[in-house]
């Protein structure tokens, strides 16, 4: 029985270190005894949504204004995309929001941002294709200071080929936005994207080295991929998970729920 659930655990992605541990707890003071398919489900589900449990936290909203979050994560993860649904998102509560289009260097994605930026109603600052997105940031967090901004997001470039220029260029931002705020930025959210299984463990080593991740994002959750990673990333770094991507529009950034993650990543009917 152990055997077959580790190896249930592999395949749905949660890496073998953290499949063994939940595994060995699930086992611990059971053998000699007979469980359904249906109650192991149940029991596994279970340990997953404690694993998680802790840290399912949404972004912390502070009264500081204006806040500024940090979006970083290698091309394609989704930040983009992520950034156009917090900014929805943070508009309907009633926050002002300025968005810095900080990838400088792909002419496309500063267009999809303004497009994202459109449809969330809210102000995308833009700078010239190449230009130093440090030189952005610091104008931007200017504006939403000078307008009494609730919020300030940043995107940022994703190219880990060359780490050096990613972590002088995360490291220039911070530093010039901290001429205008020494607590800048509140949050760095790293956005991880589900599809990529067990890389998202060493793409969370590499950014904790070139920024201060304080919590997470992980997109794709609506396809294939169960993102059972979550949970290694829980055991492993316990960052916050601030919410999933759970699809191409708007509205498709969920709070992160572990019950209801754990019974789909278990198949379990209910859990507890
Ligand atoms: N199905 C699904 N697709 C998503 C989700 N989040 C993002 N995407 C898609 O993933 C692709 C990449 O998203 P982007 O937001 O452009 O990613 P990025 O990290 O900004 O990438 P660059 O702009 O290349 O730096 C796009 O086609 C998005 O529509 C999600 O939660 N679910």
């Amino acid at each position: 029985m152990l055997e077959g659930l580790e190896e249930l655990l592999i395949s749905a992605d949660l890496g073998v270190e953290t499949s063994l541990r939940v595994a060995a707890n699930i086992a611990e003071g059971r053998f000699g005894r007979r469980v359904s398919a249906d109650e192991l489900r149940a029991l596994l589900a279970a340990e997953v949504a404690r694993i998680l449990e802790p840290v399912a936290r949404p972004l912390p909203i502070y009264p500081k204004r204006p806040q500024v979050v940090l979006v970083v994560g290698v091309n394609g993860s989704g930040k983009t995309t992520t950034i156009g649904k917090l900014a929805s998102q943070l508009k309907a509560a009633g926050k002002s929001v300025v968005i810095a289009a900080g990838d400088t260097f792909r002419a496309a994605a500063v267009e999809q941002l303004a497009i994202w930026g459109e449809r969330a109603g809210v102000p995308v600052m833009k700078a010239e294709q190449g230009s130093d997105p440090a030189a952005l940031a610091h104008d931007a967090l200017a504006r939403a200071q000078a307008e009494g901004a609730d919020m300030l997001l940043i995107d940022t470039a994703g190219r880990l080929q060359n780490k050096g220029d990613l972590m002088e260029e995360l490291a220039k931002i911070v530093r010039v936005l901290r001429k205008r705020d020494p607590d800048a930025p509140h949050n760095t959210v790293l956005v991880l994207d589900a599809t990529t299984g067990q890389n998202a463990l060493n793409q969370v080593e590499v950014f904790q080295k070139v920024a201060d991740v304080t919590g997470l994002v992980m997109t794709k959750l609506d396809g294939t991929a169960k993102g059972g990673v979550l949970v290694a990333l829980a055991d492993r770094f316990g960052l916050p998970i601030h919410a999933v991507g759970v699809g191409e529009a708007i509205d498709d950034l969920s709070p992160f729920d572990p019950d209801e993650f754990a019974r789909a990543l278990t198949g379990a009917e209910r859990v507890g």
